[in-house]
């Protein structure tokens, strides 16, 4: 029973934590097109367009999540597994499989009342669709029955009395949480003491970022007293780098924890073994990489003047951080210099000069040319969708007056 208790907390913790962390935006570029041909159709006419465009995917799957997300349903939330352990809310594609090859079933036992408990959780993963990312459905039974074994796919192995049963499709989303979230990052990399934490703090200020930094939140797991911690210590006393899985943990649980939707991660990835490992766990690829390029002596003198205490701003120390950063985080630069995403920055300047050289990757370009605030987007939102019905109206003039045809879909296909 307790187990249970526990299994069913560790879900129940799992669910809110993925629920805060859930949360989609709807896009106005994306809603624009669907909805002026919407409005078009159903005002104007071309009623077997309306029908087409109802039974899209996109509208039938994307557009409600989107939304009643504009409606001020602000959690949306991906259905993680309702099975999985506390914390898979982090899962991964791969993970899924790994938690279902650990824990192949789940025992639901014969008391009436966490069978109710075991219901209600599968009902509120009923009402938290969320249409993006499905990969597997699975069939939930609801029934008076007590005793029945679930695989952790969802899928019901064996049923002992069986009175009445209903069933629903449920949805599960496999996806990392961080890739529902779909975040901005952007990857903050350069030698040990180049200024990337000070850029940061300027980067956060002016820009809105969210900024974490792989080091910070690994000494927080030092002091947080985790059963990583002593290793942890270690390895930066070393100048090494800790355990992809460790910091991508944190990271992940980092993002997944906070309101904002755009990263700078700062001091990840630090080797070839972080970056991919990020990757295929949370399947996002940066927006760009900032690299604060400063040479060496620059550098020691900086982290030597720091003075905030850090047990690794010593001469050894910092040595042996140097070159790790020569060893394993420059290659990772490399990769990211041969994908065209890096961004080199002259960290030798002075600090402000530094930053100047920042914003100007930061400053969006039309708001170079043509700086907009919200409500002139918002004006220019609702003269793109009158400009498209605007054409929609104009195609079916011109198809009926000069072609001598209605606008249906048909008709469409048939002039293409
Ligand atoms: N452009 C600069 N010119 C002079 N000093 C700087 C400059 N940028 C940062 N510093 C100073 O250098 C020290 C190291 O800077 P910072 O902590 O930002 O580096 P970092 O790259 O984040 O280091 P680490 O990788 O060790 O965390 C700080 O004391 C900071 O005030
Ligand atoms: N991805 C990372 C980042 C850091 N570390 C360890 O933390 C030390 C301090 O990092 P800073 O970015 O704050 O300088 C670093 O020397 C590594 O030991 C890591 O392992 N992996």
């Amino acid at each position: 029973m307790a187990k249970l208790n526990r299994r069913l907390l560790g879900i129940e913790k799992a669910r809110s934590a993925t629920k805060d962390s859930c949360k989609l935006r709807p896009r106005a570029a994306e809603l624009m097109p669907v909805m002026s041909l919407f409005l078009y159709s159903v005002t104007v006419g071309g009623h077997d367009l309306a029908l087409i465009l109802l039974l899209s995917p996109y509208v039938i799957f994307l557009l409600p999540s989107r939304l009643l997300y504009a409606f001020g349903f602000s959690s949306m939330r991906m259905s993680t597994h309702p099975m999985a352990s506390p914390g898979s809310y982090q899962t991964t594609r791969s993970r899924v499989s790994r938690v279902g090859s650990k824990k192949p079933y789940i025992n639901i036992s014969r008391d009436r009342h966490k069978h109710t408990q075991f219901c209600q959780i599968f009902h509120s993963h009923c009402v938290s669709f969320n249409f993006i990312k499905f990969s597997t459905v699975f069939l939930h039974f609801e029934s008076s029955y007590t005793n029945y074994i679930v695989d952790s796919w969802g899928l019901l192995l064996k049923l002992q009395t069986s009175l009445r049963w209903k069933y629903s499709i449920i949805f599960e989303a496999t996806g990392s949480v961080l890739s529902l979230k779909n975040p901005k990052v952007i990857f903050v990399l350069g030698g040990p003491g180049s200024g990337k934490g000070t850029q940061c703090s300027n980067i956060v200020e002016h820009f809105g970022y969210t900024h974490l930094s792989a080091g910070d939140l690994l000494r927080a797991e030092i002091k947080s007293g985790s059963e990583n911690g002593t290793m942890i210590q270690n390895m930066i006393k070393e100048g090494k780098i800790v355990p992809s899985e460790v910091t991508i943990k944190l990271l992940e649980k980092a993002i997944a924890e906070n309101e904002n939707d755009k990263f700078l991660i700062d001091g990840f990835p630090r080797n070839e073994e972080n970056r991919a490992a990020f990757e295929s766990v949370t399947g996002i690829v940066p927006e760009f990489v900032l690299f604060f390029d400063c040479p060496e002596e620059e550098m020691e003198k900086r982290l030597l003047g720091r003075n905030q205490g850090r047990e690794d701003d010593n001469i050894d120390t910092i040595r042996k951080r140097f070159r790790v950063y020569m060893e394993s985080s420059l290659p990772v630069i490399e990769y990211y210099k041969s994908k065209e995403k890096v961004r080199k920055i002259d960290a030798a300047k002075p600090v402000e000069e530094v930053f100047e050289a920042v914003k100007a990757l930061f400053t969006p370009v039309n708001d170079k040319i043509f700086p907009l605030n919200k409500i002139y987007r918002c004006y220019l939102g609702v003269i793109s969708v009158a400009l498209n019905i605007y054409g929609l109206i104009f195609i079916r003039v011109w198809l009926k007056y000069w072609c001598g045809k209605e606008f249906t879909m048909r008709s469409v296909v048939d002039f293409m």
